[in-house]
């Protein structure tokens, strides 16, 4: 079967994207076309696939997404900047509302965070923090700057669903064996987290956070948007931003702006803005039935927008 494709990023967490609204496959099917596309050792890769799916209720359309090992997320707020710039374009919207699995979310085309750079800001509502929200078999109230019971670190977390899982801990200094020693930890889905978790380490100072994610599903990336989130969300929660300050939140891959509202009904509520750049066009032949790549390539690649983002990222 042949698949269009687009190449994109958001802060440098990259995608293949296909409009997947006319296309009829089943979840497997899906799993095997992420495990093909986005493998780093193939001729595309990426931290993920990425599919705007048809809209449902109030929804004007979807997203799926992917992990590198066939895994489906509950959301990825970098992907869905991309997926709803894709759905803005399908449909000339400039705003709507994005089904995910499990809730939604609002995404609107914003000004440009630097020139040339496309940008889309999405709010999200539905932040769970009860353990067995975030899936963890310990714990009855929620875990907010704390030890976690038979998890391999002293560090203190804030667990957070976003919906997908977020545990997040402030450090003075990111020590990257120990964040992949705990994020290996998680893959193994323990008992204490069977369905895993991504791990952030996050430094907080007056130039806004800084957060390096071990993502569920792939492995250290260089930018996780429900990490970013959650970390402004346990940031606020903590006491280290104030509640409805605009902060900017760094990573390897770029930045976003990010913005947190406390929410009367319990359920915090964080926007996040940045770039949703398309890097290529493609297309690709995957032979279903056997889970093999025939063939992919490049069709066009986009320039501007490339150096658009290289020229944001050499400022930083
Ligand atoms: N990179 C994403 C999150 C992707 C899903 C994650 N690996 C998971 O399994 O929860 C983002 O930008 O949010």
């Amino acid at each position: 079967m042949q698949f269009d494709f687009i190449h994109c990023h958001g802060s440098g967490n990259d995608f293949p994207l296909i409009d997947a609204r006319a296309l009829m496959l089943t979840d497997g099917e899906w799993a095997t076309v992420a495990r093909l596309l986005a493998d780093r050792g193939g001729p595309v890769g990426g931290d993920g696939l990425l599919l705007l799916v048809p809209g449902r209720g109030e929804t004007a359309f979807g997203q799926r997404m992917f992990n590198p090992d066939g895994s489906e997320a509950e959301t990825c707020l970098n992907g869905l900047r991309c997926v709803a710039r894709a759905g803005f374009e399908a449909t000339g919207l400039d705003r709507a509302r994005v089904g995910l699995p499990k809730s939604d979310a609002l995404a609107a085309r914003v000004a440009d965070i630097a020139p040339g750079v496309v940008s889309i800001e999405t709010r999200i509502t539905s932040i769970d923090d009860t353990p067995t929200g975030v899936g963890l078999t310990v714990g009855d109230a929620p875990f907010v700057e704390a030890t976690i019971p038979g998890l391999p670190s002293n560090r203190r977390f804030t667990a957070l669903a976003m919906p997908n899982p977020h545990l997040v801990t402030f450090v003075d200094a990111i020590d990257e064996r120990e964040l992949i020693e705990l994020g290996d930890w998680c893959e193994a889905a323990p008992p204490l987290i069977p369905g895993r978790a991504n791990v952030s380490f996050v430094t907080a100072g007056p130039a806004g956070l800084f957060v390096r994610t071990y993502e569920r599903g792939v492995g250290l990336t260089d930018s996780c948007g429900s990490a970013m989130a959650a970390s402004t969300v346990a940031a606020a929660r903590t006491g280290r931003i104030g509640w409805g300050e605009a902060v900017v939140v760094r990573n390897r891959g770029g930045m976003v702006r990010a913005r947190t509202e406390r929410a009367a009904d319990g359920y915090d509520a964080v926007a996040i803005a940045g770039n949703a750049t398309f890097t290529a066009g493609g297309v690709a032949e995957i032979d279903l039935a056997a889970g093999r790549l025939i063939s992919a390539r490049i069709t066009a690649t986009r320039d501007a927008e490339i150096a658009a983002w290289d020229a944001l990222i050499a400022g930083l």
